[in-house]
């Protein structure tokens, strides 16, 4: 059993890439229920969370751009692939038992309320889980940043990302198997590193806003409660 969790209010960060899993494309249901596991231990001690998700697993802007197409239509795009994952994590968190809300960037009224700070302050006090969709609701961004504002936005005392690789490396360790894994690193050396786990838009704003980052992986042992309670392998950017 893990120790007591070290941050009251959290926001996660999962990438739509971590969601596929092994699958060449969209959601691995395995690794959705998972990751509702995780949130509901951690929800089941008390404390308050915020999700991002991401939308690479479907369809991201770039694809378009680089074929010529217009980024714009394709950013929107990419906004919507969040949407579909929200949904889909939702289903997987309400299986599990926790309470939680979808609320999106871009307005979607059939589907799901649109986000405002205030509502989202007082689905949190309630006790819910707030999946934040659609990124930040503008072209040009990605869901790292959407995270990084989200948490500032509900007083985050954490920016959490799980992904595919266990914590920050000196290098995409995906590439370089001789990367060196960091325990601790700060704001300032992610960016003058150019290290690539996270955009620079969203550790500047992480950063700006004194907000600590962890990076884990999805599939590590003991998971998210493990993460919060200081015992399980991550990489800590600590607040200025
Ligand atoms: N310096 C680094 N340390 C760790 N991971 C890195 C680094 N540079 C690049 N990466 C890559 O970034 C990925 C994390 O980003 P990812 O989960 O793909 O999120 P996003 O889709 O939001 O970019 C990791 O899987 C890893 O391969
Ligand atoms: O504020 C945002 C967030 C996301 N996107 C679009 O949505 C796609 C999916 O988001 P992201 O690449 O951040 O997902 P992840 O890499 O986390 O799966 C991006 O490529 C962008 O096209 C956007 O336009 N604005």
């Amino acid at each position: 059993m893990a120790d007591a969790p070290r941050y009251k209010r959290i926001l996660l960060k999962a990438s739509g890439e971590a969601l596929m899993g092994q699958k060449a494309f969209g959601i691995d249901q395995d690794i959705c229920k998972r990751l509702a596991e995780d949130v509901r231990t951690v929800w089941e001690q008390g404390v308050s969370v915020g999700i991002v998700i991401g939308g690479g697993n479907i369809f991201r802007g770039v694809q378009v751009a680089n074929t010529g197409g217009d980024r714009v239509t394709g950013d929107h795009m990419g906004m919507l692939a969040t949407v579909m994952n929200a949904l889909a994590l939702r289903t997987a968190l309400r299986q599990a038992g926790v309470d939680c809300v979808v609320l999106s960037a871009l307005a979607m009224e059939e589907i799901c309320d649109s986000f405002t700070q205030r509502s989202t302050m007082a689905h949190l006090e309630a006790g819910r889980v707030v999946i934040f969709a659609a990124g930040t609701g503008n072209p040009f961004f990605t869901t790292d940043t959407a995270a990084a504002l989200r948490a500032a936005e509900i007083g985050a005392d954490v920016l959490l990302k799980a992904t595919q690789v266990d914590g920050i490396y000196s290098a995409d360790p995906q590439k370089n198997p001789d990367a060196e894994r960091f325990d601790v690193i700060s704001h300032e050396n992610v960016l003058a590193r150019g290290l690539r786990v996270m955009d620079t838009a969203a550790v500047a704003v992480a950063r700006d806003s004194h907000i600590p980052i962890i990076v884990y992986s999805l599939l590590q042992e003991g998971g998210l409660a493990g993460v919060l309670s200081g015992e399980g392998r991550h990489t800590l950017v600590p607040a200025d």
